[in-house]
């Protein structure tokens, strides 16, 4: 992932099981066909690996088709399996240098770093793509335990060039305040899926905030 010309872009967050796959691929689709959307993060928990490679081959190719890049979290072999275009690594997830050799250096590789400049100067330096500050909001997708200001985005993005996503609680409503702090990325999960009007109206919406 890169910094964009285009100012903050979505980054879309599947929800942690999809139990239709067929329905969640045509919702997908919709999705992004309704807005821009830099990135869809396949984020399955507590499923088996067969589970996450059945649903990344189904759902990349559609996150392909609208020029969105397509991410495995936690798991850097399964993203080397499938071919994703790179992974998403928590704290507890692996560190960046054994995904880089498991994925190799054109891929994209993202690092959770709460709400510490230590952590993302420290993923930077060995070698990731993006860093993730979270969770600005109240999450409804899972709970977490670090609540960063704002202005860890501004500093972040005065001091480096690497690109810095904002995570958690993120809705059409709040992610204009995260896009003016300096956030190159807003990521969504339950303000997308949940949307009263569906997934693609969530979509349009952040696209009109961040417009
Ligand atoms: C873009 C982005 N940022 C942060 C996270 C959280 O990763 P992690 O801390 O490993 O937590 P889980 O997602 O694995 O529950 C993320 N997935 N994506
Ligand atoms: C997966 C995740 N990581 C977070 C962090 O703070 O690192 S917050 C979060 C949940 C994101 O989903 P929603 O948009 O529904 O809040
Ligand atoms: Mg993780």
């Amino acid at each position: 992932m890169s910094e964009t010309t285009e100012g903050c872009l979505l980054y879309l967050i599947t929800p942690d099981r999809i139990d239709d796959l067929d329905d969640f691929a045509t919702k997908l689709d919709e999705s992004l066909g309704a807005g821009d959307v830099a990135c869809v993060q396949l984020r399955l928990k507590g499923v088996d690996d067969d589970t996450i490679v059945r649903a990344a081959e189904k759902l990349m190719p559609i996150a392909h088709s609208h020029d969105a890049i397509f991410l495995i979290n936690d798991r850097a072999d399964l993203a080397a399996k499938v071919d994703a275009d790179g992974v998403h690594l928590g704290q507890q997830d692996g560190d960046v240098p054994s995904a880089r050799t498991l994925l190799g250096h054109g891929k994209d590789i993202g690092v959770t770093c709460h709400d510490s400049m230590h952590l993302a100067y420290k993923a930077g330096e060995e070698g990731a793509n993006y860093v993730a500050f979270g969770a600005f909001f109240p999450s409804d997708t899972k709970d977490t335990e670090y609540r960063p200001e704002l202005d860890i985005l501004t500093v972040w993005d005065e001091v480096t060039e690497l690109p810095c996503v904002a995570i958690g609680g993120i809705t059409p409503e709040n992610c204009r305040e995260l896009a003016d702090a300096g956030a190159h990325f807003v990521a969504a999960c339950s303000s997308v899926w949940n949307h009263p009007d569906g997934p693609a109206a969530a979509v349009r919406a952040f696209n009109e905030a961040l417009a």
